[in-house]
């Protein structure tokens, strides 16, 4: 569903993706899991085209997304990026609405899945639709993007570490249930995260990526148990440490 073959992106001499060849079949989450600055978004936004390759080639359902108008594209692909994008002129429930009103929906069926989707991602419907961006926290925010990405059902999702913001019980509530809903829907999704666990309760596959470079993809399980650089063992292995040090915090190995 998406194929990147060979894609390079360069800032003058500067190389911030590396040849990265990749591919999401129909249906499947990939998480795109690396460091700070190791070139995830700009991954992402090139296959929307809001950052265009400098090399390569990306499809999207077969088609070579340098034949398909940006604005048609992003129609087709729902996004939700770190800095949320929201309209701020616009209502929580006018920006769920977007896409839906561009693709001629009528209001009755934009206002039942405002509601749904507002439900999905745990907000009150009766509290939250009139609000204005300024008026949300920042994790009613974030989810308020993630419900207008997935508004349109669009048959492709790119999420740029879209439950960043979210306190970890609430984060961890909304990860099952955007789980559910993107199986239920059979979305193809690329996700980005620097959150390992967040990579293995996600992800049908994870890409690893460092300064550019896609150093190893495939299952949690795959890469725990042939990794295939030093960087991709310790990454694997931090839940581990993590959970060993909190055991041993709080007294002892047999909890
Ligand atoms: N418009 C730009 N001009 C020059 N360099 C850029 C531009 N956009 C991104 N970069 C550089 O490209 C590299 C990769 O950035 P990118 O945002 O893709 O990383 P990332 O892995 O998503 O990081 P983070 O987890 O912090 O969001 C960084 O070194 C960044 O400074």
């Amino acid at each position: 569903m998406i194929e990147l073959c060979d894609v390079t992106k360069r800032y003058g001499e500067t190389v911030v993706v590396d040849h990265v060849s990749l591919c999401v079949a129909e249906g499947e989450l990939l998480v795109l899991l690396g460091a700070s600055g190791s070139g995830k978004t700009t991954t992402l936004k090139m296959v929307n085209r809001l950052v265009e390759a400098t090399s390569g080639r990306i499809r999207v359902a077969g088609e070579d997304i340098t034949r398909a108008v940006p604005h048609e594209l992003r129609r087709r692909i729902g996004y939700v990026f770190q800095a949320l994008g929201l309209f701020p002129h616009l209502t929580v429930a006018e920006n769920i609405g977007v896409t839906p009103r561009l693709l001629g929906w009528d209001e009755g069926r934009i206002r039942a899945r405002v509601a749904s989707l507002l439900e999905l991602v745990e907000l009150d419907p009766g509290v939250i639709t009139s609000r204005f961006p300024h008026e949300l926290s920042g994790g009613q925010a974030q989810r308020v993007a993630v419900a207008r990405a997935l508004a349109a059902e669009p048959p492709v999702l790119l999420l740029d570490e879209p439950f960043g913001a979210l306190d970890p019980l609430t984060r961890e509530r909304l990860q099952a249930s955007f789980d559910g809903i993107r199986k239920k829907l059979g979305v193809t999704a690329i996700f980005v995260t620097h959150d390992m666990v967040e990579a293995m309760t996600l992800g049908d596959r994870v890409a690893v990526m460092k300064s550019g470079e896609l150093l190893q993809v495939g299952t949690a399980s795959e890469l725990a148990r042939a990794p295939a650089d030093p960087y991709v063992k310790e990454l694997v292995s931090a839940p581990l440490r993590r959970a060993a040090f909190v055991t041993a915090k709080l007294g002892g190995g047999e909890a």
